[in-house]
């Protein structure tokens, strides 16, 4: 990044308040008459419905469209544990998207947990404020079983969104690119670098599309995980190949697919040229990828590449699935975000990315032409139809499959904000 990107970046953050978010008032608070109907006494009479009806509280109170995201800071994108302080930035981004791109309340909370124990505890005991909790940059592989405890113990939908979030538009980023270069998904042989939170969510939502297990390596900071290892959780030893790769090197020999959810600069251009013809590199970690794109397309002409990051083609990122999956599910108050549910957001975005691109769109990156191929696999977060066209898929989706308490909404399909 340049000095001046980089002061720009800081400038966003403080300018013109610090942060990014502020909270609004949607009724009057002017008047006597206001302030003894939104505070004391008329606050006490939804006080008593509730009470009655906890569903009431979806009817007298914001909860219904209002999202946690919530982390504890154990792995802030792809620069580690940095602790909950430091991770406030990237959770009042979430936020921001949340709001953008899908009409959501959402606050950030980030919560100094000694343990994975004290942080359920935490957030289940706050779950209630919420209509949903996505958690966000929490480490693996605590961030399993974390998110296995909030799904069980809260009313809500619980969604770890850098696990499924990032496997939802990686499979539809994935199964669109094997399109353009002529592969098929049972076929290809896949590296993947990173066997975290992404990694294991992205690799079995590709198994759920059709991928082989056994095409499948992956690799932590110690090399391919393979059966001789004994310094690996059960989390990852269900990867475990039996194989003499032991390194990237090794592993990305002959490879169509290199998934990267792991860290800067680890592949290097020697490597590229290794894969097989017409390759797919998927470089997601963040805020730098696992090979530049620079660097990638000076070492091969036959690939697709992608990043993370808005200001390359091809950004696989969980932006393009959060914000919509929730609206889906919050609007037919699922009580949970299922398979189907998953499965359909993939399907919603892989069919926008075949349609044209609107005009607004393409004005907002450069007045660039954005047409299905290699350089356009996924649409831009800023497409209005994602809105309306994901969220219709997953509301549908958890109707269809018993996810949902309410019924398919009325005033669907949403209009583009
Ligand atoms: N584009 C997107 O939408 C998203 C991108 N990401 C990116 O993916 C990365 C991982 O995030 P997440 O899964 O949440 O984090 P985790 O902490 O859960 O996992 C990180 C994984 O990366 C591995 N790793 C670290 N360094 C290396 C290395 N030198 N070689 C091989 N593997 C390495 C770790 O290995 P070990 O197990 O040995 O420690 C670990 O398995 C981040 O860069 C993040 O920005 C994440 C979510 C969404
Ligand atoms: C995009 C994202 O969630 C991450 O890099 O962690
Ligand atoms: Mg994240």
């Amino acid at each position: 990044m340049t000095d001046a990107m980089r002061q720009a970046a800081l400038d966003y953050h403080a300018l013109p308040t610090p942060g990014k978010l502020s909270v609004e008032l949607t009724t009057p608070a002017q008047t006597q008459e206001d302030l003894s109907l939104a505070y004391s006494p008329g606050v006490a009479e939804p006080v008593r419905e509730i009470a009655k009806d906890p569903e009431t509280a979806y009817l007298y109170t914001g909860k219904g469209n209002l999202v946690a995201v919530i982390s504890d800071g154990s792995a802030i994108l792809g620069l580690g544990n940095l602790g909950p302080l430091a991770s406030k930035p990237v959770m009042e981004g979430k936020s921001l998207l949340f709001k953008r791109f899908a009409g959501i309340n959402s606050v950030d909370i980030e919560v100094d947990a000694p343990s994975p124990e004290q942080f359920i505890q935490t957030v289940a005991n706050i779950a209630v404020s919420f209509g949903g909790i996505n958690l966000e940059d929490i480490k693996a592989p605590e961030c399993f079983h974390i998110e296995e405890a909030l799904i069980e113990r809260c009313q809500v939908p619980v969604f770890h969104d850098d696990q499924h979030g990032t496997a939802i538009v990686t499979v539809a980023g994935m199964l669109n690119a094997l399109d353009i270069q002529g592969k098929r998904i049972e076929d290809v042989r896949i590296v993947c670098l990173g066997a975290g939170a992404a990694a294991t969510a992205c690799c079995k939502l590709l198994l759920a599309a059709g991928a082989r297990k056994e095409q499948i390596t992956m690799l932590d900071s110690r090399g391919v995980i393979h059966s001789g290892r004994t310094d690996i959780n059960a989390y990852k030893g269900e990867w475990a190949r039996d194989t003499d790769m032991r390194t990237l090197d090794d592993a990305i020999d002959g490879a169509d697919v290199f998934l990267g959810v792991s860290g800067p600069d680890l592949l290097s251009a020697d490597q590229l040229a290794k894969m097989a013809p017409r390759p797919i590199v998927f470089a997601c970690s963040n805020p730098n990828p696992e090979i530049s794109p620079e660097l990638a397309h000076r070492t091969r002409d036959d690939l697709i590449m992608a990043t993370g990051r808005s200001d390359y083609p091809n950004q696989v990122n969980n932006v393009l699935c959060f914000p919509f999956i929730f609206r889906g599910a919050l609007d037919v108050r699922a009580v949970r975000i299922n398979e189907a549910m998953k499965l359909a957001a993939i399907e919603a975005l892989r069919k926008i990315a075949h349609l044209p691109v609107p005009d607004a769109v393409r004005e907002g990156y450069g007045g660039i032409e954005l047409a299905f191929g290699p350089e356009y696999i996924l649409p831009k977060p800023t497409d209005p139809r994602l809105l309306p066209e994901v969220a219709a898929a997953v509301a549908q989706a958890a109707v269809d499959s018993g996810a949902a308490r309410l019924p398919y909404p009325q005033h669907y399909p949403l209009a583009p904000l």
